[in-house]
């Protein structure tokens, strides 16, 4: 297979989950998609995808999922196909990641809003009080959307705080990849100031949740979405993403704080409860 479709599958085995299949899918004749590709059924528009897509399957729409059969064409001309299950903005656009493998783009904010889901405040088993998950949802759905709001709206009174309140996977995205929002501190997460439940997630080296940054019509958001099934009454875990050597004894793994469980609370809970 050609040298690019091992990275494209690494860039999506990030995001979405990929297995190849090799199968009786029809393979319908090839066409190259520079951008942007229209893959016919249910008219699902697959946004910057720079392969050779020569069939697609839809099989099933649930929800905000969408499975998939897709052939792939190799530069050497040799098809595979991979079965994708993807989230969907909900106006038949693919969540997929650009070239980078990096930001989610979507069309539609409003229906982006839209699958957002109700997140409730309860006493965690972690810390304090945690962000726990009203209804149940599938991997890769959408939990919540954030703003990014630009330091120079926050007073710098707040700053601090709000950066404490940041969660550092959103920083991490940004400051490492994201070459619009560069440099990133320019820029913060404002959990504060959307009074949002979901700044009350405890941190998990093994979280249920990830974040993501989202392109929606020129706009970036924070998109925080499930990394697994998620019961409804579950707590909402991310990792902070704390550098070794800054994180704090809770949030830090057995290996590098070198003892299972030390002075702190536990880094590595993750609390089932129903809020
Ligand atoms: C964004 S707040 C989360 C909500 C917090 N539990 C509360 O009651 O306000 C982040 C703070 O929660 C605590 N925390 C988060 N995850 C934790 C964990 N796994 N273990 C212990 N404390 C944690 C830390 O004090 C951290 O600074």
């Amino acid at each position: 297979m050609a040298a690019f479709l091992p990275d494209l599958v690494c860039k999506l085995e990030e995001f979405l989950h990929v297995s190849p299949v090799y199968g009786n899918c029809g393979v319908y004749g090839s066409r190259y998609v520079p951008r942007a590709a229209r893959i016919g059924l249910e008219a699902v528009t697959v946004l910057k995808v720079n392969v050779e897509v020569v069939s697609v399957h839809v099989l099933q729409l649930t929800g905000n999922v969408i499975q998939m059969f897709v052939g792939i064409v190799g530069s050497d001309k040799s098809v595979e196909f991979y079965y994708l299950t993807v989230p969907s903005c909900g106006d038949g656009t693919l969540g997929i990641p650009d070239q980078k493998g990096d930001n989610y783009e979507c069309r539609n904010m409003k229906l982006l809003l839209k699958q957002q889901q109700r997140v409730l405040l309860g006493r965690s088993d972690v810390s304090g009080w945690g962000a726990f998950l009203k209804t149940s949802v599938e991997r890769y759905m959408i939990v919540k959307i954030h703003h990014f709001y630009s330091i120079s709206m926050i007073r710098h009174d707040l700053w601090h705080y709000r950066l404490s309140q940041l969660f550092s996977i959103c920083a991490k995205y940004v400051r490492a990849k994201n070459e619009y929002l560069n440099p990133w501190l320019q820029f913060v997460l404002d959990a504060y100031r959307k009074g949002d439940k979901l700044k009350f997630a405890n941190h998990s080296p093994d979280p249920n949740c990830y974040a993501k940054v989202i392109m929606v019509a020129g706009d970036h958001r924070v998109g925080i979405f499930a990394k697994e099934r998620i019961s409804a009454g579950e707590e909402l875990f991310y990792d902070y993403r704390y550098e070794p050597d800054r994180a704090p004894a809770w949030a830090r793994k057995p290996e590098a704080s070198g003892s299972k469980k030390e002075d702190a609370a536990p880094s590595s809970g993750r609390a089932k409860k129903l809020a």
